[in-house]
Order: C-alpha cells, then sequence, then structure tokens
C-alpha cells in the first residue's frame, strides 16, 4: 500500500477494529476452530498411509476401526469448521450490529444543519446496507487467511528447512510484486469510491421517486425518471466494471512476475544442484513446495481488492459518523416554566444565505398569553421557532426563557417546555396511538381527550382497529386534514407549557379549523401559545399580534387595535377579505 493509502486507511482500520474488539474473544475462538480443523488435515494421509501399510497384513486391526476412526475424524472437522463459520459470523453480526448503532446514534445526535443536505437514501444505505458489507468483505479475506494463509506459511517454513539460501533469493520478486498490487489498488481505491458514490446517486433517485411518486405520476414523469434512473445505473455499472477490472488484473500480474521470479530459481537452483551435484529428489522436492506456495498465494492475492473496497464504503460509514454533533454546552436545568419568552436584539442568518432570516429581533412572548406572528412569506416567523428550539443559534442577540438564556439550558429540558405542530406534518409508520403519544407512556384517557378535543375520536372509532390503527408511511393512510389533526392531538397529548402552532400555508378543511380553534381556546390564558397564521382569522382574538417583515416586527398590538392603526396589518385584513 502506497503511504497515502496506509495513512488514509490506518485510521479507518483502527475504527473499525474498535467496533469488533468487544467481541474478539469470536476471533480468537474462530482461529483456534481453524487451527483445530488444519490440525486433522494431515490425520487423512496418515490414516490411509496405515490402512495400505498395515491394513492388508495378516495381524491387521479390525476391519471396524476404518468407519469408526474415518467417520469420527470427518465429524470432528464437520464440527471445527461449522464452529469456525458459526464464530466469525457471531463476530461479524455482533460488529455490524454496534457499528450500525453508533451510525444511528450519530443521526440522533446530528447538528440541524445536517439534515438540510443529507438525503434520507444516503442515511438508509450507510446505516443499514453498509455496515454489513464492509464486515462482510473484511471476513471473507480473514477466512482466505486461516485458510490458505497457515498452510502457505507452513510451506515457507518447510522451503526455508530444504534450502534457505534459494529461498531467500526466490523473495527478489517481493518488491516488484507490491509494486504491482499498490498501483492496482490504487484503482480500485479510486474506482470503488466512484462507484459508492455512484450507488448513492441511485439510491437516492429511488428515494425520490418513492416519496413523489403521486407528483412523478401527474407529471406522466415516468419516461423522464426512466431515462434518470438509466443514467445513474449505468453510471454505477461502468464504475463497478473498472473496479472489477482492476480486481481481476491483480492476480494476473502478480502471477507474471511469480513466473520470473520462478523461472530464475528453476535455473540458480539447477545450476547449484550441477555444480553441487545435489540431488534429483532435493531438486524436486523444493520446486514442489515452491510451486505449491505460489498456489495457496495466488488465493491470497485476491485478498486485497475486498479490503480496499471495504475501506473505501468504511469511509462512507464514518464521515456520517463524523457530522457535526449538535452543541449542547447548557447545564441548567428549569423544573416548573412559566413560559415567558424574549428575544432580545437577535439575529439569525443561515449558512450560504445572503441576508439575515432576523434582524435585530426584539420581540415577547408573553406566558399564559396568545402571541400571534403574521407576515408575508420568507419573513421570518418560522425562523423564530427554529431559535426558540435551538435548532439554530444566534448570530448576535439573546433568547430568554423565563429569563434564562436558552444557551445555559440543556437542550432536552428546554425542548421539553414546547408542544409544536409545525408547517409539514411528520407522521410515523406506526398505530394511531403511537403517533400520539410518540416517545411517552400510552395513557388512554389523554389519548381520548387529546382526539377529542382534535376532533379524531369519531374517525378513530371507526378505524378497523381503532387506536392501533397504523397510518402509513409519513401518514399516508389518511387526508390530509387528518394528519394535521393527528399532529394537533400528538401536540395536545404532551403537556407542555408553550404550545407552538405553525398554520399550514395550505387551507385548512373546516374540521380541523375548528380543531385548532378549540385547541387555542382550551388552552387560552393557560400556557403560551405562540401561532403563527397565514389566515388572519385564526387569530383575531390573540393577546398580541407582531406583524412582520424581512426579519423584523413591523407593528404590534391587537387585532382591533391594529385595524385603527391602519397600518400593514389593516391592509393584510383587507386583502385577505378581498377588498
Ligand atoms: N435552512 C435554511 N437555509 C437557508 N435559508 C433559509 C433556511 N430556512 C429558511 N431560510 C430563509 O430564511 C428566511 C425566513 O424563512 P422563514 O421560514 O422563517 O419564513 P416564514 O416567515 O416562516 O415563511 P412562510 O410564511 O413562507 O413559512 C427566508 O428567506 C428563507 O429563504
Amino acid at each position: 500500500m502506497s503511504d497515502e493509502q496506509a495513512s488514509d486507511f490506518k485510521p479507518i482500520a483502527r475504527r473499525l477494529a474498535g467496533f469488533v474488539m468487544p467481541y474478539r474473544m469470536g476471533v480468537v475462538l474462530t482461529i483456534l476452530a481453524y487451527l483445530a480443523l488444519a490440525g486433522t488435515e494431515p490425520l487423512i494421509p496418515y490414516l490411509i498411509k496405515n490402512v495400505f501399510g498395515e491394513g492388508f497384513s495378516e495381524q491387521a486391526f479390525s476391519i471396524w476401526w476404518v468407519p469408526a476412526v474415518l467417520i469420527t475424524l470427518f465429524a470432528l472437522r464437520g464440527l471445527f469448521g461449522f464452529l469456525g463459520q458459526y464464530l466469525l459470523n457471531w463476530t461479524v453480526t455482533r460488529s455490524v450490529m454496534d457499528f450500525r448503532q453508533a451510525l444511528f446514534e450519530a443521526l440522533l445526535r446530528a447538528d440541524a444543519r445536517v439534515f438540510t443536505s443529507l438525503q434520507p437514501g444516503t442515511a438508509v444505505t450507510k446505516v443499514v446496507n453498509d455496515p454489513q458489507q464492509v464486515m462482510s468483505m473484511l471476513s471473507g479475506p480473514m477466512l482466505s487467511i486461516l485458510r490458505d494463509g497457515l498452510p502457505a506459511l507452513a510451506m515457507l517454513v518447510y522451503l526455508f528447512f530444504l534450502n534457505w539460501q534459494l529461498t531467500l533469493l526466490s523473495l527478489v520478486t517481493t518488491p516488484a510484486m507490491s509494486w504491482v498490487v499498490q498501483q492496482v489498488n490504487k484503482r480500485i481505491r479510486k474506482m470503488g469510491s466512484k462507484t459508492y458514490d455512484a450507488q448513492l446517486h441511485l439510491v437516492n433517485k429511488v428515494d425520490d421517486v418513492t416519496r413523489a411518486w403521486r407528483v412523478v405520476r401527474t407529471f406522466d414523469a415516468a419516461e423522464h425518471e426512466r431515462a434518470a434512473f438509466h443514467r445513474r445505473a449505468d453510471d454505477v455499472q461502468r464504475n463497478a466494471l473498472k473496479t472489477a477490472a482492476a480486481g481481476a488484473l491483480s492476480q494476473p500480474l502478480s502471477q507474471l512476475i511469480a513466473s520470473v521470479g520462478l523461472s530464475l530459481i528453476i535455473c540458480l537452483a539447477l545450476l547449484q544442484a550441477r555444480q553441487t551435484q545435489t540431488g534429483v529428489g532435493e531438486f524436486a522436492a523444493f520446486i514442489t513446495a515452491l510451486l505449491l506456495l505460489t498456489s495457496r498465494l495466488r488465493h491470497l492475492s485476491d485478498l486485497l481488492p475486498p479490503i480496499t473496497n471495504a475501506m473505501v464504503i468504511a469511509r462512507g460509514c464514518l464521515q456520517l459518523m463524523d457530522l457535526p454533533a449538535e452543541p449542547d454546552s447548557g447545564s441548567r436545568v428549569l423544573d416548573k416554566v412559566h413560559g415567558e419568552v424574549e428575544m432580545r436584539d437577535v439575529t439569525l442568518q443561515y449558512p450560504e444565505a445572503e441576508r439575515p432570516a432576523l434582524n435585530d429581533l426584539n420581540i415577547q412572548f408573553k406566558a399564559g398569553q396568545t402571541t400571534a406572528l403574521v407576515g408575508s412569506s420568507g419573513a421570518g416567523k418560522s425562523s423564530i421557532i427554529h431559535l426558540l428550539l435551538a435548532f439554530a443559534e444566534p448570530g448576535k442577540g439573546q433568547v430568554l426563557l423565563d429569563g434564562v438564556p436558552i444557551g445555559e439550558l440543556k437542550k432536552a429540558n428546554l425542548r421539553q417546555q414546547f408542544a409544536v405542530v409545525s408547517q409539514d406534518i411528520v407522521l410515523f409508520d406506526a398505530s394511531v396511538a403511537d403517533n400520539i403519544a410518540y416517545a411517552q407512556p400510552r395513557d388512554e384517557a389523554r389519548l381520548e381527550q387529546a382526539l377529542r378535543a382534535a376532533h379524531l375520536w369519531d374517525f378513530v372509532q371507526e378505524l378497523p382497529q381503532g387506536l392501533d390503527t397504523v397510518v402509513g408511511a409519513n401518514g399516508s393512510k389518511l387526508s390530509g386534514g387528518q394528519r394535521q389533526r393527528l399532529a394537533i392531538a400528538r401536540a395536545l397529548y404532551r403537556d407542555a407549557p408553550i404550545w407552538v402552532f405553525d398554520e399550514a400555508t395550505s387551507a385548512l378543511d373546516t374540521e380541523s379549523e375548528r380543531a385548532v380553534q378549540q385547541a387555542l381556546e382550551q388552552w387560552q390564558g393557560r400556557k403560551t401559545l405562540i401561532v403563527i397564521a397565514h389566515r388572519l382569522s385564526t387569530i383575531r382574538a390573540a393577546d398580541t399580534i407582531h406583524v412582520m417583515s424581512q426579519g423584523r416586527v413591523l407593528e404590534s398590538g391587537t387585532h382591533t387595535g391594529l385595524l385603527a392603526r391602519d397600518g400593514a396589518y389593516a391592509a393584510m385584513v383587507r386583502a385577505q377579505n378581498g377588498e
């Protein structure tokens, strides 16, 4: 391996070894099982020698010994072979499980900005498929080493024993061989890397088409998608072929070099034999052993391509594992929160954005009151919620909860204080009950209460399995309004002091609107309610309405106060009323 490659792969190998270490006993036992298996190998010719040697003589052992010994021998070999395979797989499957767990952990910890660029397909591939592939690709060569490497080593020792000078000489081709292996490996690494990236591209295409199947059908885009898929699949195929070609070159090239070495050795051995009058027997033994060693080495020269490929794939996994984690430096924990929220001179600029989404913003959400945020699209309303939940850090200014800067709080403690219904509703492919009581203990009475308040109780009663009916991928078995109300029920179930409702731009159905109104009324005066409204009718009764524009508060007041002011809010109301 070249220095560059070695320095690149060493840390990867070290980290992979970290996943195998807890199960090293499995590796040790696997090696012992294969050693035992190898140990039984000479017993076969030994037995045959005895059968032929004594079996025909008159004082021969009882005939029954033959099946007894042979069957026992093969039963033992079977047992060792089975144990070897089983123990190796035990080690591999356990290491894969830990590897996957660590990758999933990284996803759970990843910073919010990671998810703006990470495709779900890529994440699935790296967490689910790749660890298995990496470990399998590494365990294959390990088996070969045990099966071919051990006998090869024995043969090398025997060669030294026969003629150490010649054996040493036979190693002259080693540098040439290792140069070839290096070149081939470099190529495999490059092409393997390209194949891997192309494969992720392909996975993401499937991911897109599965998620957007309605759009694809509506736009009659099957041909368009088919062509795109074909292009990506073709890319994978070409790169995979190039990787395989590089791998396939490794054996013939090393053999060619070996043949040069071999002919050299034969000539030298012949010369030596002629000069020193060494016997034909010794010469033949040496050449046979050398040929046997070469044939064993042939198997071993195929070891590197899968290892190189495994390293390429593992690197992708480790990159995911090393994604920046969400910082959580706060240590304070608030027990009882009133729900007073304030932002002071807050500026937020998303990475790569040209201008700030929030600009020196000062805003207050009073405890126990309903505060509404209105304003044109892109004004920064959702960004406020983003900051409140600490999915982003303000570039400047402070966000306070009950007077405490939220940076001082543990993130879990901060987020516990919020129940959020966001614009884009996310449901799990789980039962209605599991979606509502998500990650919380299931309480039938609370479930009923939340479902009734969200105007879903009657609907759920009619479902085939009631509360246990599975809602499909992202709630695909429900209507848009039902999905929205399920999200509301989830927020209601979570008894948090601050309730955030980010209204979807699309109009709610009447049923959902009633559900929202009821939830707002139920909690008005008892919880801090933050409502981002697109339809101004939703928030008429709010204690304070903030009108936002370009990351700032333009005007604030009650519905009547703002109408009387006849500013931006009044203009919005007039526009919505079609005046
Ligand atoms: N992850 C992001 N990366 C870069 N820019 C972003 C990101 N999220 C939002 N923005 C930008 O920040 C600005 C404010 O967006 P925000 O979602 O807060 O607006 P909004 O008032 O909630 O809009 P809407 O009413 O359409 O939901 C917009 O210009 C938007 O393009």
